[in-house]
C-alpha cells in the first residue's frame, strides 16, 4: 500500500492504494513504518511523499461509518509525524491532494506540484471539516482569507492557484516525483524551523472579524441548510489562537459533526451518487457484459421548458441537437428562451462569448419530422398526454433509421404503451428529467417491458456523459422521483390550506437546503 524506494540519500515514501490513495488505516500505519525507518537511517538525508498515479484524495471515507479513521496512527498523528520530522519531507503532488491528502502535503516542509495537480478541502460537503489539522495549518499557510474561501467552499484549485497563494513551492512540468527527489537532495541538512506550517503566523489577522463575518453570510448562501461550512469557519477562526488550542478547537468544532446526521446523509450520498450509474438489471446484464451506444446526435421534440432545457443540458457537452416543433411560432419562442439562457451565463462569466457561440453552432431546428432522417436518438417532450406521445412515436418510427433510440421523457405515462406505438420498444425508454434540466443532476431512465439491455446501458452513458446523475428505474406511475415529489407536494397543498402563503413555504423549504421551494419548481414545469 506504501512503496518505500531509496534514491541516493533519499527516502520515497509512494502510496499506492487504488483508486484514489484514500487514507485507509493500512496506508497510514505503511506510512508511518516509512517515516520511522527513513528516520532511524543514517544513509537517509531527506524524504518525499508522493502517490503512484495521483497524490492522496484524502481519508476514507468509508471510515467514518465504521470508526477506524480515529485508530492509531490518525491522519492527525502522521501531519504531526511529518511536520517534526528532523530530516526535511517533500510531498511530490501529481493529480488531486484533497481532504486530509492536502493536509498531509501542507505538513510537508516544502510541495513540488505538477501543472496539472488539483487542490481542495472538500469535507464540508460530506458534512466534515479538515479535521487532521488543515483548518489550524491552511491559514497559516495563505492567509485567513484563502483559508475562509476555500475551506468553507470546499472549492478545488490547480497549481498554478496554489503556488500563487504559496500552497505550492514550485510547479513542474514533468515528473513531480522525480523533481521532488532532486529537490530534497538539494535541501538536505538546511534548516527547517521557517518550514514548520504550525510554528507560523496567520496573515490577516487584523481582519479578522470582517473576514468572518463575509464568510458567514456567503456559505449561508451558498451552502443553505448545511452545517458544516459554519463548524468549518468557527474553527479557522481558531487558527488565531496558539497553534495547540486552535487544534483543541479544531476537535470540539470537528465532533460536533462527527456526530451529525448531515454527515452520515452526505456520505452516503456520496457513495449513492458513485453506485447509481453502475446499473445492472435482473437478467444479470450491466457494463460488464453490454456495451452502450455513444451518441454523436439528437433531436428533441418539443420546445417548452422541458425540451429547451434537454437540449441545453445535450448542447452543453457537445452533442448537436436539432430542436423540433410542429409550428414556427412555438419553435422560435423556443430557441429565444435558449438564446436568452446562454446569455445570461455569458453575462455571469459562466461561458465566454465564443463558447457560447461554439454550443449555439452545434443548435439546429426544424418544424415537422421529416428530417429526422440521421440522428442517433431522439428525445420526446411534449405536454402529458398519452394519445398524443402514441402519435408522436408512430410517426418518428416510421421516419427515424432502425437504429435510432426513441426515448420520451415523461413523467409519468406507461413507457410500454407508449413503445407499443412502435415497431422498437426496444429502443424505447424513458428519459426522466427534472426542472430545470440543464441544471438538475438527476436524470431517471426508465426501463419497459421489451427495453433492451444496450438501450438501458446507452441511456446510462448518455446520462454520465451530459453531467447527469443517471438512475435505472422501473416502469411505474411517477416513477420514483415523483412518487417521492407526490408526497413533499400533498403536504406543502396542506399548509396552503393550514393559511400560508406559497412563498412561505418555498422560503422554508429553501432554507431547509433545497435549491427552489415547491411552488416555484411548479412555477416552472
Ligand atoms: C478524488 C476524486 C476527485 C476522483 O474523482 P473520479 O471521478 O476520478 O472518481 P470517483 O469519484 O468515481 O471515485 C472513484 C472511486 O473511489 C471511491 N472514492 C473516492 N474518494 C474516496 C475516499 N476519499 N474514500 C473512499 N473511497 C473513495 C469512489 O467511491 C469510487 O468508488 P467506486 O467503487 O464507485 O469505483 C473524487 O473521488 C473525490 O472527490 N473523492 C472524495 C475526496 C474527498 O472528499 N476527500 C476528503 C475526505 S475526508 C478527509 O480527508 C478528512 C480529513 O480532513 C481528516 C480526517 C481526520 C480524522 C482524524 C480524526 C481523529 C480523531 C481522533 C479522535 C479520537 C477520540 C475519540 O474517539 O474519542
Amino acid at each position: 500500500m506504501v512503496d518505500y524506494i531509496t534514491r541516493d540519500g533519499v527516502a520515497l515514501l509512494q502510496v499506492n492504494n487504488p483508486p484514489v490513495n484514500a487514507l485507509s488505516h493500512n496506508v497510514r500505519a505503511e506510512i508511518k513504518n516509512g517515516l520511522d525507518e527513513a528516520g532511524q537511517d543514517k544513509q537517509i538525508k531527506a524524504i518525499v511523499i508522493s502517490g503512484k498515479r495521483s497524490f492522496i484524495a484524502g481519508a476514507d471515507i468509508t471510515e467514518f461509518k465504521s470508526g477506524s479513521y480515529s485508530e492509531w496512527p490518525t491522519i492527525i498523528d502522521l501531519c504531526d509525524l511529518i511536520e517534526s520530522s528532523g530530516k526535511p519531507v517533500v510531498a511530490a503532488i501529481k493529480g488531486f491532494a484533497l481532504g486530509g491528502g492536502h493536509e498531509i502535503a501542507i505538513s510537508c516542509h516544502y510541495r513540488i506540484a505538477h501543472e496539472k495537480s488539483k487542490f481542495g478541502f472538500p469535507e464540508v460537503d460530506i458534512g466534515i471539516l479538515p479535521a487532521a489539522g488543515g483548518t489550524q495549518r491552511f491559514p497559516r499557510l495563505v492567509g485567513l482569507e484563502a483559508a475562509l474561501d476555500l475551506i468553507p467552499s470546499g472549492r478545488h484549485i490547480g497549481a498554478a492557484q496554489a503556488f500563487k497563494l504559496g500552497i505550492v513551492d514550485k510547479v513542474v512540468r514533468g515528473d513531480a516525483v522525480e523533481e521532488a527527489v532532486k529537490f530534497a537532495k538539494s535541501i538536505a541538512g538546511e534548516p527547517l524551523v521557517d518550514r514548520r506550517t504550525s510554528q507560523r503566523p496567520v496573515m490577516g489577522a487584523e481582519n479578522a472579524v470582517s473576514l468572518r463575518d463575509a464568510a458567514v453570510k456567503l456559505a449561508m448562501k451558498k451552502k443553505k441548510g448545511m452545517i458544516a461550512p459554519i463548524h468549518c469557519i468557527k474553527a479557522v477562526m481558531g487558527s488565531l489562537l496558539p497553534f495547540e488550542q486552535g487544534m483543541e478547537i479544531e476537535a470540539s468544532e470537528g465532533f460536533m459533526l462527527f456526530t451529525s446526521g448531515q454527515m452520515g446523509a452526505l456520505q452516503y450520498a456520496f457513495f449513492a451518487q458513485r453506485a447509481a450509474p453502475k446499473w445492472s438489471l435482473p437478467c444479470g446484464a450491466s457494463f460488464k457484459t453490454v456495451k452502450g451506444r455513444p451518441i454523436r446526435n439528437a433531436a428533441v421534440i418539443g420546445a417548452g421548458t422541458m425540451g429547451t432545457g434537454i437540449a441545453m443540458a445535450m448542447l452543453n457537452a457537445g452533442i448537436p441537437v436539432t430542436l423540433v416543433e410542429q409550428d414556427r411560432k412555438f419553435l422560435d419562442k423556443g430557441v429565444s428562451l435558449l438564446k436568452l439562457l446562454y446569455a445570461g451565463s455569458v453575462s455571469l462569466r459562466k461561458i465566454t462569448q465564443d463558447q457560447c457561440d461554439a454550443i449555439l453552432s452545434k443548435l439546429n431546428t426544424a418544424v415537422g419530422y421529416k428530417s429526422l432522417t440521421n440522428v442517433d436518438l431522439v428525445i420526446e417532450a411534449v405536454y402529458e398526454n398519452m394519445a398524443l406521445k402514441k402519435q408522436i412515436f408512430a410517426e418518428l418510427d416510421r421516419i427515424c433509421p432502425p437504429e435510432t433510440f426513441l426515448w420520451t421523457n415523461t413523467s409519468a405515462l406507461d413507457i410500454d404503451e407508449i413503445a407499443s406505438a412502435t415497431r422498437r420498444p426496444d429502443k424505447v425508454l424513458g428519459t426522466h428529467f427534472f426542472v430545470p434540466a440543464y441544471h438538475m443532476k438527476l436524470l431517471e431512465n426508465v426501463r419497459g417491458k421489451l427495453t433492451s439491455a444496450e438501450t438501458v446501458a446507452s441511456a446510462q452513458m448518455f446520462g454520465t456523459r451530459i453531467g447527469k446523475i443517471p438512475v435505472v428505474v422501473g416502469n411505474c406511475h411517477g416513477f420514483v422521483g415523483n412518487r417521492m415529489l407526490h408526497k413533499y407536494a400533498h403536504e406543502s397543498d396542506f399548509l396552503i390550506e393550514e393559511g400560508c402563503w406559497p412563498e412561505d413555504v418555498d422560503m422554508v423549504a429553501e432554507n431547509f437546503g433545497l435549491p427552489l421551494g415547491p411552488f416555484k419548481v411548479r412555477d416552472l414545469s
